[in-house]
């Protein structure tokens, strides 16, 4: 029989969910989900002074938001449940006392400010900077009188001389690191607090966790979380390190990255999908066969193979997020955009909190008209930014087209349209558009563009017709008057 996949994502609430990190999430996600087998997520936690006020509980609700479920652990908002670093302090004392007692491990008394000395040399003469392995040997009284100086001991792992550490990794095949080159590692701190890679291999290990899939800025934490299952006799997981997301420049995301909006929750905030965002975040350093890009979370769930993570790092790239997002708005209904979109014309002031009926309808008919072109909830504001205005601004385009010498003598002519209509709708628009058209002479180009121009400001957009209705007849019927033969 084969042993159930288990695998976990493990943040350090340092910061709020990225892109990175919920990669990282997603590819475990459906790792697990593919095999059959169990999602965990562990919150690690035991660096204190990194943490930050929120960190946890916005890897939780934004996981969630995006559309993950997992197994055994911490739900969101109710129950807590057992995995989180800093509550598990009892089993991590037990275990770390067993390597003292084995004397693979050893107390070590060295202040920091005698360990940045020696570091400083070890600079100075060009040597690897690494803990000398000091204290490895020192006696019983030796540590009795360190003691008693007052110093407060950390514990350190004796790294095995000589040797190599090998591990066949799902993406970068065959890694290996040689023992020398790894100085002997804290493992508790003075303060009595484990660290990363003790915590992480204990944990990883009573978890039983098969596959660690992580970012490759872990692997050289992997020799030393080796270590620490040969020193208990553990078998190791598989380890897959995936290559990072970097921005354009190239460089790592990363949580205290503010240059671009990488965060989960602002991508949320601007009205993006989180089915988008999964299914975008999925093809960051990962490709299924074939060119189909849109999928979703089922069929991710159904194709998803370890074997197809990239070897190179992906560039995260915002105008395809944004092309992917509309893809998905596109689908949604009328009713659906509605909800997506209105919310932000009214919190950037274009509309009252509170809406009339009228207004209500009108609202509705505007966010339709831009269904199509709309590739998040935020992007209504500069789409329908005309419709607000009191006085339309026309850029260079738009004047070079109100310079066109048939506009006066299609604008008379519409003005005269516009006068007789009792409706002002989409219907009675077109058709007045027609009766133009008849009377000029005019059609195509030379004649929409200049109604669309003039009536809207803008020389691309939703349906015409629609558009101008929505302006009203009032507003029309002034700008058209404004460009027409006097
Ligand atoms: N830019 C990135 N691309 C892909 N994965 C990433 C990126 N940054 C972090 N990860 C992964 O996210 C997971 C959670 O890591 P962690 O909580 O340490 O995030 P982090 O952003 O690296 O935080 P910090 O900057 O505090 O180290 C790890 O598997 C890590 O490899
Ligand atoms: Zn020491």
């Amino acid at each position: 029989m084969t042993k159930e996949v288990r695998v976990r994502y493990a943040p350090s609430p340092t910061g709020h969910l990225h892109i990175g990190n919920a990669r990282t999430a997603l590819f475990n996600y459906l790792f697990a989900r593919n095999q059959g087998g169990k999602f965990i997520i562990r919150i690690e936690d035991t660096d204190a002074s990194r943490n930050i006020e929120g960190g946890e509980e916005s890897q939780l609700t934004y996981l969630k938001w995006l559309g993950l479920d997992w197994d055994e652990s911490i739900d969101v908002g109710g129950e807590y449940g057992p995995y989180r670093q800093s509550e598990r302090n009892d089993l991590y004392k037990k275990l770390y006392d067993e390597l003292l007692e084995k004397e693979l491990a050893y107390k070590c008394y060295c202040t920091a400010e005698e360990l940045e000395a020696e570091r400083e040399a070890q600079s100075a003469n060009n040597e690897m900077p690494r803990y000398s392995g000091k204290c490895r040997h020192l006696t019983a009284e030796e540590q009795e009188a360190l003691a008693a100086e007052g110093r407060e001991p950390s514990v350190r792992f004796a790294v095995p001389k000589g040797k190599v550490y090998t591990f066949k990794d799902l993406v970068k095949d065959n890694v290996s690191f040689e023992s020398d080159g790894i100085g002997d590692f804290v493992i508790v701190k003075k303060d009595g607090v484990p660290t990363y890679n003790f915590a992480v291999a204990v944990d990883d290990h009573y978890m039983e966790i098969t596959h660690v899939l992580r970012g490759d800025d872990h692997i050289s934490n992997t020799p030393r979380q080796q270590m620490i299952y040969e020193a208990f006799g553990w078998e190791a997981p598989t380890f897959g390190h995936m290559t990072l997301i970097v921005n354009e420049s190239r460089r790592k995301l990363s949580k205290r990255d503010e240059s671009i909006i990488q965060f989960i929750e602002q991508y949320e905030e601007l009205g993006y999908l989180p089915e988008a965002l999964f299914n975008f975040i999925v093809l960051l350093g990962w490709s299924p066969e074939g060119e189909e890009e849109i999928f979703s979370i089922e069929e991710l769930v159904s194709i998803f193979d370890a074997d197809r993570l990239s070897k190179s790092p992906a560039v995260f790239d915002k105008d395809k997020l944004t092309w992917m997002n509309n893809q998905y708005v596109k689908k949604l209904s009328t009713e659906q955009v509605i909800e997506l979109a209105l919310p932000h014309l009214q919190k950037a002031g274009a509309l009252p909190m509170e809406l009339t009926d009228e207004q209500r309808q009108w609202a509705h008919d505007l966010i339709a008209l831009y269904h199509e072109q709309l590739s998040y909830g935020a992007e209504i504001v500069e789409l329908t930014a005309q419709f607000f205005k009191d006085a339309i601004e026309y850029d260079e385009a738009a004047q070079k087209v109100l310079a066109g010498e048939q506009v006066p003598e299609v604008m008379a002519a519409l003005k005269a349209q516009f006068e007789a209509l009792e409706t002002f709708d989409a219907a009675s628009v077109k058709s007045a558009i027609q009766a133009v058209q008849k009377e000029t002479g005019q059609k195509g180009r030379n004649l929409f563009m200049p109604i669309r121009v003039v009536t809207t400001g803008e020389t691309s957009g939703p349906e015409l017709p629609a558009a101008i209705a929505l302006v009203g007849k009032e507003n029309a019927l002034a700008r058209v008057t404004e460009y027409a033969q006097s």
